[in-house]
């Protein structure tokens, strides 16, 4: 009798889990979105953009989806010596959100090349990838047509058969952050055969 209403309640109570990397170089504002992430998606407001600090190591935030689902970000810290790590996650993510600091041109091919390494990792196979063209408030930042020419373009082929997208936002301001999470929380739920959620 316990092991059957323990089997019910477990049944009624787990949740859906889906895993969602939050990669880019260091300062492309991948923290400053996952804060404004939590404040769009929860109740909690997240850290004010002047109290967070380059990432070391990873944060985390789980977002309730539906009522059964929820959405794990896991924002990676973007410096050099941190991207060593990322590959240490690819196994169990669900989806890939890149960030990109649109007003860093001289950093695009530094970028390119952590998106190549990424791209080319048998582990995200097919993973849904998000590219996020970020700090679209600044008058500086270079519009989403122009890094599409000068960067998406250029990594497309490897992009393989996995569903992607790019998107124009402002993390700070928090412009195209919904549309962003909307888009990928559908991608991994069409991946769902390929990737199923975890039970917890
Ligand atoms: N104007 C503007 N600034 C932004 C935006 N997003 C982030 N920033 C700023 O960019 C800087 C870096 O932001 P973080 O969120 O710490 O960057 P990160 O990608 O997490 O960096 P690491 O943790 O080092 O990998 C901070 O000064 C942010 O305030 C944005 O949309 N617009
Ligand atoms: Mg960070």
């Amino acid at each position: 009798m316990y092991t059957l209403l323990s089997g019910l309640y477990k049944h009624v109570t787990q949740k859906e889990e889906f895993y969602i990397l939050i990669l880019g170089l260091d300062n492309a504002g991948k923290t400053t979105l996952l804060e404004k992430i939590k404040t769009l998606f929860t109740g909690t407001p997240g850290m004010p953009p002047e109290k967070i600090a380059p990432t070391v190591g990873l944060n985390i935030a789980k977002i309730p989806i539906t009522s059964t689902a929820r959405l794990n970000f896991w924002d990676l810290g973007g410096q050099r010596e941190m991207r060593s790590l990322w590959p240490q996650y690819y196994d169990e993510c669900h989806g890939i959100v890149f960030v990109i600091d649109s007003c860093d041109e001289e950093r695009l091919d530094e970028c390119r090349a952590a998106a190549d390494s990424l791209l080319t990792s048998d582990l995200t196979l097919n993973v849904p990838l998000i590219l996020l063209a970020n700090k679209q408030d600044l008058p500086t930042a270079l519009p989403p047509h122009e890094l599409k020419e000068r960067f998406v373009n250029r990594i497309a082929e490897r992009m393989g058969a996995r569903e992607s997208g790019v998107m124009a936002v402002s993390a700070i301001e928090g412009t195209g952050v919904k549309d962003a999470i909307d888009w990928i929380w559908t991608r991994v739920q069409r991946n769902r055969s390929a990737r199923p959620p975890m039970y917890r």
